[in-house]
């Protein structure tokens, strides 16, 4: 028996529900200071997943993420969460938003606990609900044990995770975090990127590094910056495609190592033994002797997009 007329009307209601508020479109933005075009007519809708903001210091990423914050007005274009303009949504936005601004204002006094108090009482976070997702928050990112502590005596990389749990406590819908890997250690970046897989379904999260094998692994999209404007945006693969044949592997010996270094793009080195280094290089063409080329990364496209960047790995 076909099911009633009801139950699909209930379910496309779900599924509509579900889906609301799951797009967020970036129209023309544009951020001047004085000359400086920080942000330049950036256009890109985000959806449900984790996406990675990619790109060089003073591209304009943290600019264009306090636009979406809310925190920054555009010089001209705008934000539309689900239709509406973010501008005009004023408390509602506010509450269904979470961000990690590079450096988040605490007062030196606060102790973990009372500022995450604090902040689920300014992001409307319902009383009975605070204490549990405090203590989950907590348990996540292992800060169980400093609960007590003041902010202020934290390491940088305990304060970052505290800063991550204040961006998460409402349950946001889009959660944006600038830098959010910075001072964590390659054992928390690994449950930062678990939590925040989890976390991503049915929403939207942006996030932008440095470290691009942080968003490599969870990233869905990515979007490339570079000089005020996003000029590449995709998948890891669609967007390593570009550079296919460019990424070569071969060997040198240890003496030679420092002259290659000068006149290649050198992603990235493995000691072999023997008086041997393998090399992982950007070129069009095998430029040592034995060279392979091997499958593009995330981090080779950075590297040619990039070139005077110097690659920040995991675990530096
Ligand atoms: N308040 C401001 N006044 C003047 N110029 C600014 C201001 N904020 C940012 N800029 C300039 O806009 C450009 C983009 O800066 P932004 O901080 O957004 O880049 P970014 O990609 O986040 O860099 P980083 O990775 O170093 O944080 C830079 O040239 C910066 O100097």
């Amino acid at each position: 028996m076909p099911p009633a007329r009801s139950t699909i009307v209930r379910g496309i209601e779900q599924v509509r529900e579900r889906r609301k508020g799951m797009e967020l479109r970036i129209q023309q933005l544009s951020k001047h200071f004085k000359d400086k075009k920080a942000v330049d007519e950036v256009s890109f809708t985000l959806t449900a997943g984790v996406w990675g903001l990619l790109g060089a210091n003073g591209a304009g990423k943290t600019t264009l993420m306090r636009m979406i914050a809310d925190l920054t007005a555009p010089t001209s274009g705008a934000v539309f969460y689900d239709g509406i303009e973010i501008r005009k949504m004023g408390e509602t936005y506010r509450n269904l938003f979470g961000y990690l601004p590079q450096d988040f204002g605490y007062s030196r006094d606060f102790t973990v606990k009372d500022y995450l108090e604090y902040m689920a009482a300014l992001k409307d976070v319902p009383i009975k609900e605070t204490a549990g997702r405090i203590e989950r928050l907590l348990e996540l990112l292992t800060l169980s044990e400093v609960r007590g502590e003041k902010i202020a005596k934290l390491s940088g990389g305990m304060r970052r995770r505290v800063g991550i749990a204040q961006a998460m406590l409402n349950e946001p819908k889009v959660l944006v975090m600038d830098e959010p890997t910075a001072g964590l250690d390659p054992g928390e970046r690994v449950r930062f990127r678990n939590l925040i897989s989890e976390f991503s379904h049915d929403r939207i999260v942006l996030i932008s590094t440095h470290i691009v094998s942080d968003v490599e692994y969870i990233a869905s999209r990515n979007a490339i910056m570079k000089a005020g404007r996003i000029v590449d945006i995709g998948t890891t693969q669609e967007l390593v495609r570009q550079i296919e044949g460019k990424v070569w592997e071969g060997a040198v010996s240890v003496e030679d190592l420092t002259e290659y270094e000068k006149r290649l793009r050198v992603v990235s080195r493995r000691d072999e033994g023997h008086g041997l280094v393998f090399i992982r290089y950007l070129s069009e063409k095998p430029e040592l002797p034995k060279s392979a080329t091997v499958p593009p990364r995330l981090e080779d496209l950075y590297l040619w997009l990039f070139p005077q960047t110097v690659l920040e790995k995991e675990g530096n």
